[in-house]
C-alpha cells in the first residue's frame, strides 16, 4: 500500500503567451512539437499534461534539464505561478479553488519553499532570518527566538546565530535557508534548485543534511535540480521532465533499469548501475537445495556493488534473503551481467508522465523492485556513488 498522497497532480499545464487557455483544449495544438506551437501561436507550454502524485513522506525528485519546465512545474503547485488547466490538490484540498488568504497560509504554513537565492534579509542576524517566517505567523519575540534557535542548531549553525548573512559561506547560508523553511514546520519542503551555485563539496554536504533532515524526521520533500547524480542520491522517485512532459517517473533504480525512452536512456548512460541497482535485478533461482542453504546472505535491498563485494569475499554465489527465506541467487555472472547493462530487468518499465501518452496515472502502479522502503516505511537507506564500505561474508549486506 502506498502512503496517501499529499499533493495530487491532474492534467496541469502551463502555457505562456497570448491566449494560453486555449492550448491545452484544442488537440491540433497540443500535438505541435515546442518550436511549432512557439511559431504558431507565440506560446510556450512550460509544463504540459502532467500528473503525479506527491506521497506522504518521500522526496520527490522534479529533474530534467534547463528549460524543461522544472520549475514552472513546482510553482504552479502553490500557485506562485498560476496554472493553465488541470487540478492541483493538497491534503484533498483543490489548490486551484484556494482565495488569496488560503494560498497564502498554503505557502506560509504548508508548503515552504527554500531558493536557490536564498533570500534573506541581510540586514538581520541569522537566528531573525530564521524566525522571520514566525514572525509573519503572528508569533510572539521569545518564542519565535526560541523555535529559531532550535532550527538553527538542527541545520548546524549553533554558534553563528547572531551573525549576518554577509559573513556566511555560501553552503552556511544555504543552512539559513533551509533553517528558515523548516522553522514553520511545514508538511512539505520545496525546494527549487537549492544547492546548484555550491561548490562540489558544500554541495556534498548539504545533500547529506537533507538526507539526515529527512531520515529524523520524515517530512515530505519535493526537490528540484537537473543534476542526475543528486537526483540519484536525494530521491525516492524522480519525475524526468523533457520540454514539459514527464518523460518519466520512477525510482531511481527503475529509471536506471528501465529507462522509458531513448532520451532517459541518454540521460542515464554514465550513471554507475552497479550502485543504483538492487541484488533483485541480478538475481536467478537456486539451481539446487544447497545452493539455496549456503552462501553468504544479502537484503534484497543491497546493492550490486554491495553483492559483488559479497560475492568476490566468499567465492562462492549470495543468497538474497528475506525474513529468513531464500528468494533467490546471485552470482559473478549474473552481477557482471547488470553492470554490462546486458540483463532485461524483471518488470516492465514505468509508465511516461501524461494521459497524452496514453500513460496509466504515473508512479501509481507497483515498481517491479525498490531500492528504498515506501514513504511512510522504515527510515530510507541512501544510496551512495561510492565505493560500498567492506562487509565480512556473514553479515548482511
Ligand atoms: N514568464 C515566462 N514567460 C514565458 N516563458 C517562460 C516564462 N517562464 C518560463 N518560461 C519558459 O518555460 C520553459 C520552462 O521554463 P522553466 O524555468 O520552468 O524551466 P526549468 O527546467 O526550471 O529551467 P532551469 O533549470 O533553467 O531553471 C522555458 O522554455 C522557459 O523559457
Amino acid at each position: 500500500m502506498s502512503a496517501s498522497p499529499v499533493f495530487s497532480v491532474d492534467g496541469l499545464w502551463k502555457v505562456f503567451g497570448p491566449k494560453a487557455d486555449r492550448i491545452p483544449a484544442d488537440p491540433a495544438l497540443t500535438a505541435l512539437d515546442p518550436a511549432e506551437l512557439r511559431s504558431r501561436t507565440g506560446c510556450t507550454a512550460a509544463v504540459r499534461d502532467v500528473s503525479f502524485d506527491v506521497r506522504k513522506g518521500e522526496v520527490f525528485v522534479v529533474m530534467g534539464l534547463s528549460g524543461s519546465g522544472k520549475s514552472t512545474l513546482v510553482r504552479c503547485l502553490t500557485r506562485l505561478i498560476e496554472p493553465t488547466a488541470g487540478t492541483i490538490v493538497i491534503d484533498g484540498e483543490d489548490v486551484r479553488a484556494m482565495d488569496r488568504s488560503r494560498l497564502r497560509a498554503l505557502r506560509r504554513h504548508r508548503a515552504a519553499m527554500v531558493f536557490q537565492h536564498f533570500g534573506l534579509l541581510p540586514h538581520r542576524t541569522v537566528l531573525d532570518n530564521v524566525a522571520y517566517g514566525l514572525e509573519i505567523q503572528g508569533m510572539g519575540r521569545a518564542e519565535r527566538r526560541e523555535r529559531a534557535a532550535e532550527v538553527v542548531a538542527k541545520v548546524g549553525l549553533e554558534g553563528m546565530e547572531q551573525r549576518r548573512p554577509a559573513q556566511l559561506s555560501g553552503g552556511q547560508r544555504q543552512r539559513v535557508g533551509l533553517a528558515r523553511a523548516l522553522a514553520v514546520d511545514p508538511e512539505v519542503l520545496l525546494f527549487d534548485e537549492p544547492f546548484s551555485a555550491l561548490d562540489p563539496l558544500i554541495r556534498r554536504d548539504m545533500q547529506e543534511e537533507v538526507i539526515r533532515l529527512h531520515r529524523e524526521e520524515g517530512r515530505t520533500m519535493v526537490f528540484i535540480t537537473h543534476d542526475l547524480q543528486e537526483a540519484l542520491r536525494l530521491g525516492d522517485r524522480i519525475a524526468l521532465m523533457r520540454d514539459g512532459r514527464v518523460v518519466q517517473l520512477g525510482t531511481p533504480e527503475e529509471i536506471v533499469a528501465s529507462p522509458a525512452d531513448d532520451y532517459v536512456r541518454a540521460f542515464t548512460r554514465d550513471v554507475p548501475r552497479e550502485q543504483i541497482l538492487t541484488v533483485r535485478t541480478a538475481m536467478r533461482p537456486p539451481t539446487s537445495a544447497e545452493e539455496a542453504a549456503t552462501g553468504p546472505a544479502i537484503r534484497p535491498e543491497a546493492t550490486v556493488s554491495e553483492a559483488i563485494e559479497a560475492v568476490a569475499r566468499a567465492g562462492t554465489p549470495a543468497r538474497v534473503m528475506a525474513e529468513g527465506r531464500c528468494l533467490g541467487v546471485v552470482d559473478a555472472g549474473t552481477l557482471l551481467d547488470v553492470v554490462a547493462g546486458t540483463t532485461t530487468p524483471a518488470g516492465s518499465p514505468p509508465a511516461a508522465g501524461s494521459r497524452a501518452a496514453g500513460a496509466a496515472r504515473v508512479g501509481d502502479g507497483g515498481p517491479p523492485a525498490r531500492a528504498k522502503p515506501r514513504a511512510g516505511e522504515a527510515p530510507a537507506q541512501r544510496r551512495e556513488l561510492e565505493p560500498p564500505t567492506a562487509t565480512t561474508s556473514e553479515e548482511q549486506v
